[in-house]
């Protein structure tokens, strides 16, 4: 018997099938089981990356398997450092769902969504593990998609008392300000921004330290999202020494965040270990998580879009 063709999900339906309370609960359940190295949960590969570099990206290749759930998936993902004011997207994402036995495409996802949204819960979920409870400042730096999505998130399951965000242009930073669903302060500077902060996000795409230690308070929270290869920077050495480092994949921080490598920290547990309670929170110290991005939190985003997208259809 011939297999369906893949169905396709775009843009506005996976928007719609996606929240972000049960997003957490799959992505919490998908790290816990990648923490645990067993092949049989998860087999997930560090990214392939090849360099585009004429014109300035980066192609990913993200698989993952998860037997003993039947979720084989991909992402196909390119993202670029663009020049200021270019107005070709910074990142393009593609996710396919395979069925594991027959091998045949089963649904093809628009991956933009899925990648800002599961990155944004990620961070959440890290905040949500390592912030302090008595947190009432957050600061976003950088105010593109990610910057968006953060905020969405973190205004959804926590309750600050103040949110502040810097761009490198004030009018960026203003005109941000007025797409978001609630009051935020427009920052003039880093130093401004992050001054007392318990959370900070960093979204940017730059490849130099932005955060400097000596602006954090002592037992800030920071979901570290840019500066995702080797050679590039968002935190400086200080900030990464003077903190408890998280990661998502330990294999994959020592391959692509420079952060980790360039600064020479130990990294100090996975998000996954946390959820897994293998390791500690350390809420009392200043914390770190690095943030690069998994095929496996793809991989039960794809699968929470699928589900859903059936039992409408069904
Ligand atoms: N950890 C993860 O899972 C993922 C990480 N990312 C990374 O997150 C970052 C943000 O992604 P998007 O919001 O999609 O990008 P975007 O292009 O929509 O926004 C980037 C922001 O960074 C700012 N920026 C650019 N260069 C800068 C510099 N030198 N210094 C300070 N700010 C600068 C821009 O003005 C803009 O506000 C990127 O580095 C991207 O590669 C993206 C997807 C997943
Ligand atoms: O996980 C992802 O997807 C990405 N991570 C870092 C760079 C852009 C895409």
């Amino acid at each position: 018997m011939a297999e369906s063709p893949p169905v396709v999900i775009w843009e506005r339906e996976v928007r719609s099938l996606l929240n972000y309370s049960e997003l957490i609960q799959r992505l919490e359940w998908a790290l816990g089981k990648f923490s645990k190295r067993d092949s049989a949960e998860v087999i997930q590969p560090v990214r392939t990356t090849v360099p585009l570099q004429k014109h300035n990206g980066f192609f990913g290749v993200m698989p993952c398997y998860m037997e003993n759930d039947g979720i084989l998936c991909t992402k196909l993902v390119n993202f670029y450092n663009r020049p200021t004011g270019s107005t070709l997207p910074s990142t393009q994402a593609i996710v396919m769902l395979l069925d594991p036995e027959y091998g045949n495409v089963k649904a093809v996802m628009n991956g933009e969504v899925i990648t800002v949204m599961r990155t944004a819960a990620v961070s959440a979920i890290s905040a949500k593990l390592l912030m302090r409870t008595d947190s009432e400042v957050l600061t976003i730096l950088g105010t593109g998609k990610q910057a968006t999505s953060h905020y969405d998130v973190f205004t959804e399951i926590f309750k600050f008392k103040e949110v502040r965000v810097w761009s490198r242009s004030k009018e960026r930073g203003v005109t941000f300000a007025g797409t978001l669903n609630g009051p935020v302060t427009v920052c003039e500077s880093v130093e401004e921004a992050v001054k007392g902060a318990d959370v900070i996000v960093t979204v940017t795409r730059s490849t130099e330290p932005v955060l400097f230690g000596q602006w954090v308070k002592p037992g800030a929270h920071i979901a570290a999202v840019g500066a995702c290869r080797p050679d590039w920077r968002e935190l400086d050495d200080t900030l990464m020494k003077q903190s408890v480092v998280y990661v998502d994949s330990r294999e994959g921080a020592m391959t692509e965040s420079g952060d980790v490598v360039l600064s020479g920290v130990q990294v100090f547990a996975e998000i996954g270990d946390l959820i897994n309670g293998t390791k500690p929170a350390c809420k009392e110290k200043t914390t770190v998580f690095k943030s690069l991005g998994l095929g496996v939190e793809d991989a039960a985003s794809a699968q929470l879009v699928y589900d859903k997208w059936k039992s409408n259809v069904m």
